[in-house]
């Protein structure tokens, strides 16, 4: 019996985070392929091939490829993916196999759920966010569109994160909490009391420490 063709998964960025959705992808079946703006300078990354620019992404007929953006920055994500999307390409959400996912929580398109990350009854995350490796996220947060949520962060009930906002590594919310839209929080900070939208704060007690420009 001859095998179906590949699911084809277009990535567009070659970083880090780059190579953390080309394994969840082919963990899913896809086989892929990146789309970076150093090309023709850059052709590779690890032992996968980089095709093509962005330019060259949106040559390719929408109904033949799944395409995922794999940049950290949030605004540049964001931009893409609405390009994407208001092109008519799929922006499938990507799920490690090893996270855990209510079948109460709500994930919106082009979010990438990475390995060992636990979505929890009645969460709600909005598109093109990255939860992390190693993420909680309890029963009846939120989480704005276009957000990161990095590694081995915890998020107790009912915190709501806004859109564009970066919660940094290791970092734990206590429940209830409301972190606005566009704030950093630095690493390893212990959130107990409402951070406003567009600072930077961090440390335990979390806190303001300036503008986030
Ligand atoms: C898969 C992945 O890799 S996902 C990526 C995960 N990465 C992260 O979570 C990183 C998040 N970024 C941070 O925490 C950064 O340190 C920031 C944005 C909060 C601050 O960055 P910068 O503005 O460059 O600060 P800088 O490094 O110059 O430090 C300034 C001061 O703040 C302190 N500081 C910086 N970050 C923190 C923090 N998270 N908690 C406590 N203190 C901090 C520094 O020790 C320094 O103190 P000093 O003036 O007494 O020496």
């Amino acid at each position: 019996m001859t095998k179906p063709a590949l699911k084809t998964l277009a990535i567009l960025g070659s970083s880090g985070h780059g190579k953390i959705i080309a394994d969840i992808a082919e963990q899913l079946g896809f086989s892929v392929s990146f789309y970076d703006d150093a090309y023709p300078n850059k052709k590779n990354i690890e032992h996968w091939s980089v095709i093509g620019t962005f330019s060259d992404l949106l040559n390719v007929p929408s109904n033949n490829i799944n395409v995922a953006v794999a940049i950290g920055h949030n605004n540049t994500r964001e931009e893409k993916i609405k390009t994407l999307a208001k092109n008519g390409y799929t922006l499938p959400i990507l799920t490690h196999p090893s996270a855990i996912i209510s079948k109460y929580a709500q994930i919106d398109y082009g979010s990438v759920i990475a390995a060992n990350a636990v979505i929890n009854a009645f969460a709600v995350i909005g598109r093109g966010c990255i939860i992390n490796t190693s993420v909680i996220i309890e029963h009846d947060c939120k989480i704005g569109d276009f957000t990161h949520i990095s590694p081995g962060t915890s998020l107790a009930g009912g915190v709501c994160v806004g859109r564009s906002s970066w919660v940094g590594i290791g970092s734990k919310v206590k429940q209830l909490i409301n972190i606005g839209d566009n704030t950093l929080i630095g690493a390893g900070s212990l959130v107990v009391k409402d951070i406003p939208s567009g600072v930077i704060a961090y440390g335990s007690p979390c806190i303001k420490v300036s503008e986030n420009s």
